[in-house]
Parts: structure tokens; C-alpha cells; sequence
């Protein structure tokens, strides 16, 4: 007789990192959706084991692999299963993906993807991870932590990754094509090849107050700009001047936020930027124009604004007003030649599993 089948469901949220001057070191998780639903049967003599069926719906079904050993969730998830010794995903998976948040956009469909690959991951081979050590197999595949870790433990989060010693630094060093190799779907012998296991404790983290009156306006254009690409525009070296700078507004607004009633004039100032924006404003058209025009003064409610992740959306955050800050960006992008959505969103908790 057939056993019931094991279902469980992952939600791991959105994500802004950075939110002005904290570049790789501060995310927010934002109420927009991953969602995985999860079904393991057992085999039968009329349900034979089979390979993983993959299905999608929402944000990025037209673009996402459906096949498992190509798809960014379940190689992250096999990548764990193969780290404990399980070079296999069950037979007999289904899992239904349900994605509310847009791909190349800077709220963090990739490093939601791979928590929820972690997460997978765990339920899959019964692991019971640590969230730190849930952390640790994320960092290696996603290697700036302010996503991964604001998708992970929710809330206004900042994050540092550990020096290493030299044998742990080179050990998360290793190419990505080796931590998440895309598997032919016949080459079942290769699968016993020990994958690099993370150090232990790669990442560090603590969670910053955060005020509820505080709604984040994402204005999302309709383009997609991958995370790499953003990073490549990037200098190597920056003057002291520019690193004091951000680190003078980031060292106020992670306590400024947390503030009731919060402060305008100190939030805004506080969201400005010389480490990425500047550099990134070439891959966005009406980048700075947005950001320097829409201010506390002609938008009442506004309390900053900045790129969004490596961008293209704008995040701007706000107790009221939403809409005149949309509306008045959307007219700003459209002389651009750049059209966008609008969406306010909430501050959420992190991610879940339900069995
Ligand atoms: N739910 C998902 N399932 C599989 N792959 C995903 C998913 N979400 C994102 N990705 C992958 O991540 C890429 C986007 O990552 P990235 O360039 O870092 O942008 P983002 O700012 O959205 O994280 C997508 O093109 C896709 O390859
Ligand atoms: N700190 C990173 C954040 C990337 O976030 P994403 O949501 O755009 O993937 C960066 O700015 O490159």
C-alpha cells in the first residue's frame, strides 16, 4: 500500500540591499514572495521513481529552468544533499514555485532563490541546520551576505562576513561552477564527487530596530539588470573621503530607522551614497534625477531614497505620500524612456518552512 505523501511549503521574501550606504552590508525583507510547495511520494509500482518535476508560476516563469539540475533553487538544494553525503534528490519530487519577485530587478529574486534552495535543502535530506550554518552553505553560492541574510532572518539586518584563516578562505573561494556544477541529467557517476563543504560560522549578523510607521515604496522599471553586471562597473579602490562618507550615514541610519517618530532630515541625508550609486548610474537613466528630486521637502512622508540592491528599482522609504512618490519617479523614468510599477511594500519577518 502507498504511504501518504510528505508535503511541506518555503516562503523566503524579497530583499533590498544596501539601502544607500550600506553597499554589502545592510538588507531589509520586503513582502513580496517566494514560495515553494513541496510533495515527495514514494514509489510505486504504478508511481516508478522518477526525476524531479519542477513547476512555475509568476515573476520569471518565462525565463526560469524547469529542469532540477539547472534551476538556481534546486542545485542549491542538491548542493546540500550532496555536502551530507546524498548524492540524490528523492525520487518522486514535485515542487510547485509560486514567485511574487521580479528577476534582475534589485530586491533579491536570486539570493531568495538560493535561501530557498538551502531550505529545500534541509527538508529534503532531514538535515536540522543551524541557522548559521543554513548561512554558511548560502554564502557559498550568493558572496555578498546583506540578501542572504535579510531573506533568511527577516527584519532591517546587517551583516559581516568572518576573516577566514587561509585553508577556510580558499576553501569558500572556490569557483561557483564547482560549488553548483550543472549536471548533465545521465551523468549519475559524476554525482559522487565531494562537493566544497563551507567553513563554519562564514557569516555574522544582527538585526536593527525598525520603525512600523515605515513603508517602502519599490518603483520597479521594466527592464532587468543582472547583479554582476552592476558590480562590474565598479572601482577596486575608493578615497578615504568617499568610504567616511558612507560610513558616517550608515553608522546614523541603522539607528535613525528604528526611531519613532523618524526623522526626515536626518533619514535623507543618512540614504545618500558614494560607493555604488554613482558608478551604477550609467546602467540606469534617470537614476540621480530621481534621487535628487524627490526630497522630504516637495514629498511629505518621504523620509529617503536610493537604489534598491544593485538596482534598477528605486526603493524610497515613507509614512505617507506613497503614491505622489511613485507617480512623480514614474514621470521623471518615463523622460527617460524608462517605464516602471510601483508596488508599497512592508517589512516582513524571514523565511519559513511549514510541514
Ligand atoms: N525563483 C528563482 N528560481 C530560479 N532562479 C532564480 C529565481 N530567482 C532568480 N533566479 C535567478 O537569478 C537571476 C537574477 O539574479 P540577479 O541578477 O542577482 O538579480 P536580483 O537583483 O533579482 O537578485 C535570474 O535571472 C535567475 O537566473
Ligand atoms: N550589495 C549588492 C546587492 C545586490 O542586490 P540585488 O538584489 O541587486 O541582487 C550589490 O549592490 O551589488
Amino acid at each position: 500500500m502507498a504511504s501518504e505523501p510528505r508535503t511541506f511549503s518555503i516562503r523566503v521574501p524579497a530583499t533590498s540591499a544596501n539601502i544607500g550606504p550600506g553597499f554589502d552590508v545592510v538588507g531589509l525583507s520586503l513582502s513580496l514572495w517566494l514560495t515553494l510547495k513541496v510533495t515527495i511520494t514514494s514509489p510505486t509500482p504504478s508511481c516508478p521513481p522518477r526525476p524531479p518535476l519542477l513547476t512555475y508560476e509568476g515573476e520569471g516563469s518565462d525565463e526560469v529552468p524547469l529542469d532540477a539540475y539547472k534551476n538556481l533553487t534546486t542545485r542549491v538544494a542538491l548542493y546540500l544533499l550532496r555536502c551530507h553525503d546524498m548524492p540524490h534528490f528523492p525520487s518522486n519530487l514535485s515542487i510547485h514555485v509560486i514567485n511574487e519577485i521580479p528577476f534582475g530587478r534589485g530586491l533579491g529574486s536570486s539570493g531568495a532563490a538560493v535561501i530557498a534552495g538551502v531550505l529545500l535543502g534541509d527538508q529534503l535530506g532531514r538535515l536540522s541546520l543551524s541557522i548559521s550554518r543554513q548561512l554558511d552553505f548560502a554564502l557559498m553560492v550568493e558572496r555578498h551576505p546583506d540578501n542572504v541574510t535579510a531573506a533568511l532572518i527577516g527584519g532591517f539586518v546587517g551583516s559581516y562576513l568572518r576573516e577566514l584563516d587561509h585553508a577556510a578562505t580558499e576553501a569558500a573561494s572556490v569557483p561557483l561552477s564547482e560549488v553548483l556544477p550543472e549536471y548533465p541529467a545521465d551523468a549519475s557517476e559524476e554525482w559522487g564527487m565531494h562537493p566544497p563543504v563551507p567553513p563554519f560560522g562564514i557569516g555574522h549578523y544582527v538585526r536593527f530596530g525598525w520603525s512600523e510607521t515605515i513603508r517602502a515604496v519599490a518603483i520597479i522599471p521594466r527592464f532587468e539588470l543582472s547583479t554582476a553586471k552592476a558590480r562590474e562597473v565598479l572601482p577596486l579602490v575608493y578615497s578615504r573621503k568617499d568610504l567616511v562618507f558612507n560610513l558616517q550615514r550608515l553608522a546614523v541610519l541603522t539607528t535613525a530607522l528604528a526611531q519613532h517618530p523618524p526623522d526626515p532630515e536626518l533619514i535623507y541625508e543618512a540614504m545618500k551614497d558614494r560607493i555604488h550609486q554613482p558608478y551604477r548610474k550609467a546602467l540606469i537613466p534617470g537614476l540621480p534625477e530621481v534621487t535628487s528630486n524627490i526630497t522630504p521637502e516637495s514629498h511629505p512622508g518621504l523620509l529617503g531614497i536610493c537604489l534598491s540592491g544593485a538596482g534598477p528599482t528605486i526603493l524610497a522609504l515613507a509614512t505617507g505620500g506613497f503614491e505622489a512618490i511613485a507617480e512623480d519617479a514614474r514621470t521623471i523614468f518615463r523622460k527617460e524612456g524608462v517605464e516602471v510599477d510601483w508596488k508599497v511594500l512592508e517589512v516582513v519577518g524571514g523565511s519559513c518552512v511549514d510541514n
